[in-house]
């Protein structure tokens, strides 16, 4: 595993990024391996990647081309399937407060019922695009799963199904994303198309010369979930803010997954986890990127509140304890570059 500490490498402008080596956890490694490279992992960013991570790749391959097929018909086909309100097929505009953002994207709530009643909008043969949802949405749960019981383990938690079993629960109220960003060439780049990319429909977008080097795919935020699984393709356009203050670009990796601490998370661990800010912007590329994240979420009536064996060291909590469903009502209620747990603080805290 790298773990390297950010070196600033290039400046453009104010913003400040940098390169660095994401935490890499091999879950074929030795369990109590794995489990403090987790927990140091989500200490130290809150993002890191697994390796061997158990995902059939077959899955994976098909749960993209159910996406590809989508994403490649025409606007107006696609429009039947939206607006997201906030599930469905959404376009530029992202939640309810004003939001934009140059992609499109699928949002669906993760359960089998939910996923079978909407599969018509998203594909002509439903029951392959709801089988093939649910094998990708239930091959990333239990993703999530092994990688929270890790995390017990790291923490020294007796109970290593603490965490694990909130998602785990019939009732939990994950979510499931497809975002697809345009191909964006910035004006005076000397960028070549390569003749073997394989282009999603991107006739409707427009490619003309724009006066920025790049462009907002999905503006910065945190997830207010517990994990965020996500899988790209080969595309670049993903950034994390680390707690020093550098935007770091991520590079791509279509084999593997990375893990996303949400606002619960942090919630559940006493602050001991931060939720790692993020976004995408896209950047030179002839093809489009696409993302395909879980958001891994317990019940709306499940309470968010960390175990006193968080607190061996720090006592108080910073939070009050909330539902899913509260917390869930606020974020709504916000913009996406809100900071939505300060709205849970204990008013001991500043
Ligand atoms: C602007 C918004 C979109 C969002 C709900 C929100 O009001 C603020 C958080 C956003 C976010 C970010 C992570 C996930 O993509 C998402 C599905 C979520 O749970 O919170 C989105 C919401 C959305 O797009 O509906
Ligand atoms: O599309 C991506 O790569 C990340 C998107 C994201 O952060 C989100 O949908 O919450
Ligand atoms: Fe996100």
């Amino acid at each position: 595993m790298v773990v390297a500490t950010p070196t600033p490498l290039l400046r453009r402008g104010k913003k400040k990024t940098a390169a660095f080596g994401v935490p890499t956890i091999d879950l074929s490694d030795d369990k109590s391996i794995a489990s403090e490279m987790i927990v140091k992992a989500c200490e130290d960013y809150g993002f890191f990647k697994v390796v061997n991570h158990g995902v059939p790749k077959k899955v994976i391959a098909r749960m993209e081309r159910e996406a590809v097929d989508f994403f490649s018909r025409p606007v107006s086909e696609k429009g039947r399937a939206g607006p997201a309100a906030p599930f469905g097929y959404g376009s530029k505009s992202i939640g309810f407060n004003g939001d934009k953002g140059d992609l499109e994207y699928i949002l669906l709530e993760a359960n089998p019922l939910s996923l079978s009643q909407r599969a018509k909008n998203f594909s002509n043969d439903p029951s392959t695009f709801s089988l093939v949802t649910n094998d990708y949405v239930s091959a990333v749960r239990k993703l999530s799963c092994d990688i929270l019981e890790l995390v017990a383990e790291g923490l020294w938690i007796e109970d290593n199904s603490i965490f694990s079993k909130l998602i785990s629960n019939s009732h939990n109220d994950s979510c499931f994303r497809v975002n697809h960003y345009p191909p964006f060439i910035a004006p005076n780049s000397n960028h070549n198309r390569d003749d073997d990319e394989d282009e999603l429909n991107n006739n409707h977008w427009d490619l003309s010369p724009n006066p920025s080097k790049s462009r907002v795919g999905f503006g910065e935020h945190t997830d207010p979930q517990i994990l965020t699984i996500l899988r790209s393709n080969d595309v670049s356009g993903l950034q994390i803010y680390t707690h020093d203050g550098f935007w770091i670009p991520v590079p791509p990796d279509p084999n593997e997954f990375f893990v996303f601490v949400g606002d619960s998370f942090q919630a559940l661990t006493n602050g001991r986890f931060t939720s790692v800010r993020h976004r995408v912007e896209s950047i030179n590329s002839w093809t489009s990127r696409m993302s395909m994240m879980y958001f891994a979420a317990p019940a709306l009536d499940a309470w968010i509140s960390a175990p006193p064996q968080i607190n061996n060291i720090i006592t108080t909590n910073i939070y009050r304890p909330f539902k899913w469903g509260d917390f869930k009502q606020i974020v709504y209620s916000l913009r996406l570059a809100d900071s939505r747990l300060d709205y849970f603080k204990n008013h001991t805290q500043s």
